[in-house]
């Protein structure tokens, strides 16, 4: 139900055409207080326009509103306010939201057209980053986003399985790795190795050279080179494979940079045959001084291929397979040269589609104030902080509700359904700082107390022992806390689509919250198992936040236990 809308006809009908009706649209407000009324109209324009105090139209606008879903219009000074009829809409609401059931809150303004989503990709040999699961998580979420607006959505792994650093890792595994160490615990061990031979290399430069040469040997198909590779890949994969499933998270494809090896040279051929390419000490570079950025490096001077190269290949490669209306690459604000190079050097070979390509940035998780880092001894894995969240909902658990059937599972969503929910209430661009106390509290604006409003909801549902709720009205919810939660549940489609529009899982985030706490101050105040006339009006109305309180959960990609 548009509220604006609805106003704005009755509007436009008393106005008798003086304005138009998205100018009507765009003038009305939403008062800060509700005493004020569901919405307003301010009548200074349309004063000038018929050369009249605003007070003056907006005392004759206000007698003239009539619609049935409008209760009362008043005129306070030069605004016209109206009430809406809060038994007919909210029964209205609640119908729709009952019928649509787990669909409610999904559109269709993208259907037909494809977004892919190019998240996660952590690097092989090395550990799962914080920034790693602030991509992960987005993301998730706005792949989640996009299908509730009617996307087809493709979720890439654009895992970094390829570079010089794989030369690097094959001499130290021949030189000092042990295969049953890797096998054990693969990516601490390779990290190991990664970091011995930075070690050892300042001491012996020529590592440098046996590094190079073995990454081309890889690049040429090596076998031995590429049995090695195949073997750190598959080991790391299996690791990360673990965080995705605690995580409930899955991709369409884990083609990473080395699917794009044999995608290069087409490349690489496409930018010498356009004149682009240009030698610079030994190495071969596309300038882009014209858009202010610096040269994106192509190939180096031993012939070996680059970052840019394969983000080149893997542009032009999803282009013809998915034909995507939008590219969304989430990864971290300091990669945001390199995007803009890799580009630009699209839109020079003439392929204006680079236009619908778009890094989309986030912030730094931060521990007391300092960047999290895998170097500098801040490190935190993140398996283990994932364990150990749900480790203290595990204890919250058994603490608070022992004789729970399904403890494990709850604990899971709980405490994953913490780290996620800390991330993505943050606008992305923001820090965040790393508190898992701060994560796990049931009170304030936590991922706990979400769901914990949604298992209380379904708590009312299951004490109140009723089969189904019919959808059929008779007295209507007209109390001020109803109409709160009514009016929320009424914006989900809205805060989707703005979601997906700001590409920001944040917006939908706040919606949540706001909904838990208006139901919460429903709940205080009215007796929901108390049978009055409107007693299946109530239920319906819990039963909605349910619906809306588990899509949102769930589209952010959290569980939503229905107890807890
Ligand atoms: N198409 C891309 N470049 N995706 C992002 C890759 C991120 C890279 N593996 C990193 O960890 O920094």
């Amino acid at each position: 139900m548009n509220f604006k809308a609805i106003f704005s006809s009755s509007l436009h009908d008393a106005l008798e055409n003086a304005l138009h009706k998205d100018q009507i649209e765009s003038l009305i407000e939403i008062p800060k207080s509700s005493n004020h009324g569901d919405l307003a109209f301010p009548c200074f324009t349309l004063a000038k326009q018929l050369r009249k105090s605003p007070a003056f139209i907006a005392e004759e606008v206000a007698k003239k509103i009539n619609s049935d879903w409008i209760k009362r219009a008043e005129a306070v000074g030069p605004y016209v306010n109206v009430f809406f009829n809060k038994s007919l809409v909210s029964s209205e609401i609640l119908k729709d939201v009952l019928s649509a059931d787990h669909n409610y809150g999904s559109s269709t303004i993208g259907s037909g057209k494809n977004i892919v989503l190019d998240f996660s990709s952590p690097n092989i040999a090395k550990p799962f980053s914080m920034g790693h699961l602030r991509s992960t998580v987005i993301g998730n979420a706005l792949s989640n986003i996009a299908n509730q607006c009617g996307y087809n959505t493709f979720r890439i792994n654009h895992l970094g399985d390829w570079g010089t650093q794989f030369g690097k890792l094959i001499t130290a595994y021949k030189k000092w790795g042990e295969e049953s160490k890797v096998a054990e615990s693969p990516i601490q061990e390779l990290f190991k190795l990664y970091i011995k031979f930075h070690e050892e290399v300042e001491n012996q430069p020529e590592l440098d050279d046996e590094a190079r040469k073995w990454f081309k040997e890889l690049e040429n198909g090596n076998e031995e080179a590429t049995k090695l590779w195949s073997l750190f890949r598959s080991e790391s994969l299996k690791e990360f494979q673990r965080i995705y499933d605690l995580l409930g998270i899955q991709f369409d494809s884990f083609n990473g940079e080395a699917f794009y090896n044999d995608k290069m040279e087409a490349v690489v051929e496409q930018l010498a045959s356009s004149h682009l390419l240009e030698a610079s000490e030994g190495a071969e570079v596309v300038r882009l001084d014209d858009q202010d950025l610096p040269p994106c490096l192509i190939r180096k001077s031993d012939g070996a291929s680059l970052y840019a190269t394969r983000d080149l290949a893997a542009g032009i490669y999803r282009k013809q397979q998915y034909d995507f209306f939008k590219a969304l690459y989430i990864v971290g604000q300091e990669q945001t040269v390199h995007f803009k190079q890799v580009k630009g050097v699209l839109k020079k070979l003439g392929y204006d589609w680079a236009d619908q390509m778009e890094h989309i940035p986030f912030g730094l998780y931060l521990k007391d104030g300092k960047k999290m880092s895998t170097r500098k001894g801040r490190v935190v894995l993140l398996e283990d902080v994932l364990k150990e969240a749900i480790e203290l909902a595990q204890k919250s658990i058994e603490e608070k509700n022992p004789q729970l059937t399904d403890k494990e599972s709850i604990a899971k969503d709980v405490g994953v359904g913490a780290v996620l929910f800390h991330d993505l209430k943050n606008d992305r661009m923001n820090n965040i700082e790393f508190s898992l106390e701060d994560m796990l509290t049931f009170e304030g604006e936590t991922g706990p107390y979400l769901q914990y409003s949604n298992a209380r909801a379904h708590s009312l549902l299951r004490k109140a022992e009723v089969q189904s709720i019919e959808a059929v009205f008779t007295h209507g919810l007209d109390d001020s806390y109803s109409w709160e939660v009514i009016k929320l549940i009424n914006e989900c489609s809205a805060k989707m689509e703005k979601s997906f529009e700001l590409l920001s899982p944040s917006v939908l985030a706040k919606y949540l919250i706001d909904l838990a706490q208006a139901f919460n101050k429903f709940y205080a105040h009215v007796k929901v198992l108390e049978k009055t006339s409107d007693y299946n009006e109530k239920l319906a109305l819990v039963k909605a936040v349910t619906i809306v309180l588990t899509k949102g959960l769930n589209t952010l990609g959290m569980g939503a236990p229905k107890q807890m």
